[in-house]
């Protein structure tokens, strides 16, 4: 028998929409495993080769000897992402210090490109390994991402959405996570792969009927923040995320 392709994806809601269709597509069933945990533990996995593929943050491709984008289905946002901020008791100007979900390796180095060439301003960056919103406080902010950051959009007076803030300084879209082999896999499995995950729009209205999520509407998270298609200008963003990297102190 076939060794199957182990695949890990990101365990939170912006994820559903591939994965119901991962998950639904038969010809896929028998020649994949699907274990699900928070980013950071995914680009971990990643490295230490206990899975072949992820839907996982983009700031593993640095991180990976052999990387491959292996589908055009991904965790992306033309604007507003919502999921993803920067959140504070007072204004950009004031905050001294910046804690980093520890869940997260893309978002918090986006962060740490925003603070330098767009806001342009020095703070202390910590990179969490707790939970870590009751500490945001005073001039002490914290970036927050996914599910636990929709349930924080009405409890602080500032919030700076990071797709938003990137779209300022470049642009551009921004590419939060896509699916990435650590390996060549076969061709035949990409193919299929790429069908199961084409059918993200079908199961909109099913997963919101499923996922009761009273702090933000899960229809328009989907239809409005999240992109899910790749497009040429995500790409490009991609590579100028990478580009930056190299010039941060990168997580
Ligand atoms: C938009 C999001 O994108 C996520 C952000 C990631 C990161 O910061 O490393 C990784 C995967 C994505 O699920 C989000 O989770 O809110």
């Amino acid at each position: 028998m076939l060794k199957k392709i182990r695949v890990a994806s990101v365990s939170y809601l912006n994820a559903r929409p591939l994965i119901y269709g991962v998950q639904d597509y038969s010809p896929l069933q028998d020649k994949m495993i699907l274990v699900e945990d928070y980013p950071s533990k995914l680009v971990k996995m990643l490295e230490d080769d206990e899975v072949d593929v992820g839907l996982v943050s983009v700031a593993a491709i640095p991180k990976l000897k052999d990387p491959h984008i292996i589908s055009n289905y991904v965790i992306a946002a033309e604007g507003d992402v919502a999921s993803v901020c920067l959140f504070s008791e007072v204004p950009l100007d004031e905050i001294t210090t910046v804690l980093l979900d520890y869940q997260s390796r893309t978002s918090i180095n986006l962060c740490k490109i925003l603070m330098k060439f767009l806001w342009k301003k020095d703070v202390e960056f910590i990179l969490t390994t707790g939970e870590f919103v009751d500490q945001i406080k005073g001039t002490t902010a914290g970036v927050i991402i996914g599910d636990r950051a929709l349930v924080q959009l009405n409890n602080f007076k500032y919030i700076y959405d990071l797709a938003r803030e990137w779209r300022k300084l470049t642009g551009k879209p921004f590419l939060f996570a896509a699916w990435i082999a650590n390996k060549p896999l076969p061709e035949e499995f990409v193919q299929i792969f790429n069908e199961a995950n084409s059918h993200w729009e079908k199961y909109l209205d099913q997963i919101v009927t499923e996922k009761p999520f009273p702090a933000y509407d899960l229809k328009y998270y989907f239809t409005h923040n999240i992109n899910y298609d790749l497009t040429q200008d995500m790409k490009d963003a991609l590579q100028m995320f990478l580009d930056y990297s190299k010039e941060i102190d990168f997580i």
